[in-house]
């Protein structure tokens, strides 16, 4: 079944969620578009170029261009390099990007396209799980720089997203897993269905079997996909340029970017939004806002995915530092988001030290026998 969610906004979009969909491809990039760059990780080299030729097929000019895989991509000197193949083979305002990789690629290349010529058409084609629910869809792009993640971005909204589930199929577990981290982020923050989904399935998950995957698993994540992507839609769709609403998406993200910087992006996103949202959800108890069984079901669903928990506990400054890079903060005001209950996220802003050094206590715990990530290396 294909599923179809709009996003609103001065330019409304589709983010198309089913098997197969690559025949959309042509009304997503629009009409009097004649070049197009098909942006993809190495790793992605047979299915990039599949899009390619059928894009050749159907009478674009189409050019490829292979990019680092996973974090290395998300510099500026990727970007350059980009910039510089969009140069040499003329791209207008009337050409186009397509995307197609997990969320390293979508963020890279919708960087590019809003930056060169000052923005041209991008269609992102995610094929990970947490790009499908998360990354692709809402025009937020951005790259790294040495002090921090996603420091350098624009918000540059896509022109259409689809979702071909079938891109799944090859996904290794622990990226499958990683994308589940999202989708939890998703459920605490606006639908608790979400979280009961996960727990019920998430032996299908952590044993991901790909294309062996039971036609129940399948059909679990198509639901699951529809539902992120259906609150992220609506989030985006009122609030592009995260002037309040948006911020929620964040929940687990101040402390997630900050272990992703100081593992050097060795962790994947999806781990280290896992812990970052332990921490907050042991922040938001200690601020008297959230009862102990949310914290400990956010413990639990996490452990049954395979997805960390905890964080080693000798590096609160170089974390603290971190976190004051965050987006979020404004002059010396650190700004979180927490919950007060699932699905009610609120704003907790300057909280005391002690409560963020607590909360970092909490965190750094070793986790219970048999509990420990599997999930978090790249
Ligand atoms: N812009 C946003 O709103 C937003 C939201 C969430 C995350 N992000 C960003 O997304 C990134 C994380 O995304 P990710 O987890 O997809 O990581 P990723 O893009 O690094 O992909 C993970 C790995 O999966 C491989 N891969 C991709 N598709 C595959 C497939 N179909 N089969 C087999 N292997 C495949 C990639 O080559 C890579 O090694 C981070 O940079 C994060 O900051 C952005
Ligand atoms: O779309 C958003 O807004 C999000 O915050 C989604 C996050 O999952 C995503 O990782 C995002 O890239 C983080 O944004 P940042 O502004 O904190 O860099
Ligand atoms: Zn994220």
């Amino acid at each position: 079944m294909t599923t179809r969610v709009t996003v609103k906004g001065e330019r409304p979009y589709d983010v198309v969620v089913g098997k197969h969909l690559l025949g959309e491809l042509p009304a997503m990039i629009g009409e009097g578009v004649r070049r197009v760059l098909v942006m993809h990780p190495a790793s992605l080299e047979a299915t990039g170029e599949a899009i390619r030729e059928d894009l050749l097929a159907q009478g674009y000019e189409a050019f490829a261009c292979e990019l680092p895989d996973a974090e290395e991509q998300k510099t500026a000197q990727v970007a350059a390099f980009c910039w510089g193949v969009l140069g040499q083979a003329d791209f207008t305002r009337s050409d186009a990007i397509v995307s197609v990789g997990g969320g390293a690629t979508t963020d890279l290349a919708g960087f590019v396209a809003a930056t060169w010529l000052r923005g041209i058409t991008v269609v992102h084609v995610p094929t990970t799980l947490l790009a499908m629910v998360d990354a692709a869809v809402g025009g937020k792009t951005g790259i790294n720089t040495a002090e921090g993640k996603n420091l350098v971005g624009s918000f540059h909204p896509p022109a259409g997203v689809l979702c071909d589930l079938a891109a799944l199929e090859s996904l290794d577990r622990w990226d499958l897993v990683a994308g589940m981290a999202e989708v939890v982020k998703t459920g605490f923050i606006a639908d608790p269905e979400i979280l009961r989904l996960v727990e019920r399935h998430a032996d299908s998950f952590l044993n991901w079997k790909g294309p062996d995957a039971a036609p129940e698993t399948w059909d679990v994540l198509a639901e699951l996909v529809t539902r992120s992507v259906t609150v992220k839609a609506h989030v985006v769709g009122e609030d592009l340029k995260e002037a309040g609403l948006r911020e929620i998406l964040n929940y687990g993200h101040t402390f997630g970017h900050a272990v992703e910087l100081a593992e050097r992006y060795q962790w994947r996103h999806g781990a280290a939004v896992a812990v970052g949202m332990v921490f907050v959800a042991e922040l938001s108890r200690l601020a008297g806002k959230l009862d102990d069984d949310v914290v400990d079901r956010h413990r639990a669903i996490l452990t049954s995915l395979g997805l960390p928990t905890s964080y080693r506990g000798d590096r609160w400054e170089e974390l603290l530092a971190a976190m004051r890079r965050d987006k979020k903060s404004r002059g010396d005001l650190l700004r979180f988001v927490v919950l007060d209950d699932v699905a009610r996220p609120v704003r907790l802003e300057g909280p005391d030290p002690a409560l963020l050094a607590a909360a970092y206590a909490e965190v750094s715990k070793e986790p219970p026998a048999g509990n420990e990530t599997r999930v978090s290396l790249g």
